[in-house]
């Protein structure tokens, strides 16, 4: 393939290209989708979402080249997600972020059209299975809740993840990061949207019931520009820039986006 093909691609390793490692890329349930609000329809019994973190199960801050996560320990059932559209009880596991190389794109999930600067998600698996990484292979093994971050005021709750970012610059670094409660970073409302979908990176399994937040928290540029000072490559490569690392919306292929409000 020519290089200029490759470039249109975008990067080699980009969204494009991964149907063909990844066949299930051109799947059923893939995610993100955009989200239409006045094609959603309103499911009454949708319950409320039941979210219960212990700041004690904050464990680390890693760059995995891709994005960064905060991962919690997730042994026992210290935070949790239960209700809405889940049945059980699902362990949260990591939150990470998605973002632009500018303030116009960067979420994953659009609403009716609408691109976002960044998107938080908390991912969690059902504790009906023994672990994360079977729990991702099955169709209801994972509920993942996304944020919108709107250019605004600053954040403050951002800010101690912020300042990890001097430790966990390059691919492969990590650091501790302890007492820190993910409920900090959602915003005061819990409406959502949810569909069933998958992973939006490799290997992107069709296991993620998706609740999609409708309000979003603020970011402000100069906190959106530290998100861009990550870099996607390990110390002694040419630094690239960690930016854009969000996939496009995928096609719904008749799936129903249910709104847990009017
Ligand atoms: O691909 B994702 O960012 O979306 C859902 C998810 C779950 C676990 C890891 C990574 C992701
Ligand atoms: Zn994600």
């Amino acid at each position: 393939m020519k290089k200029q093909t490759l470039l249109h691609l975008g990067r080699p390793e980009g969204p494009e290209m991964w149907a063909e490692s990844f066949p299930i890329a051109n799947g059923p349930r893939q995610s993100p989708i955009d989200i239409v609000p006045t094609q959603a329809q309103h499911d009454p019994s949708l319950k409320q979402l039941k979210l219960k973190y212990d700041p004690a199960t904050a464990k680390g801050i890693l760059n995995n080249g891709h994005s960064f996560q905060v991962d919690f320990t997730d042994d026992d059932n210290s935070s949790t997600l239960a209700g809405g559209p889940v049945t059980g009880i699902y362990r949260l596991r990591q939150f990470h972020f998605h973002w632009g190389s500018s303030d116009e794109k960067g979420s994953e999930h659009t609403i009716a059209g609408t691109k976002f600067p960044c998107e938080l998600h908390l991912v969690h698996w059902n504790t009906k299975y023994p672990n994360f990484g079977e729990a991702a292979s099955k169709p209801d093994g994972l509920a993942v809740v996304g944020v919108f971050l709107k250019i605004g005021s600053a954040n403050p709750r951002l800010q101690k993840v912020l300042d990890a970012f001097d430790d966990i610059k390059s691919k492969g670094r990590q650091t501790t990061f302890s007492n820190f409660d993910p409920k900090t970073l959602l915003p005061s409302a819990l409406d959502f949207w949810t569909y069933e979908g998958s992973l939006t990176t490799p290997p992107l399994l069709e296991s993620v019931t998706w609740i999609v937040l409708k309000d979003p928290v603020s970011v402000s540029p100069a906190q959106m520009a530290k998100f861009r000072s990550l870099l996607f490559t390990s110390e002694g490569e040419a630094p690239s820039c960690m930016v854009d690392n969000f996939r496009p919306p995928q096609p719904l292929k008749g799936r129903k986006v249910r709104a847990s409000f009017k």
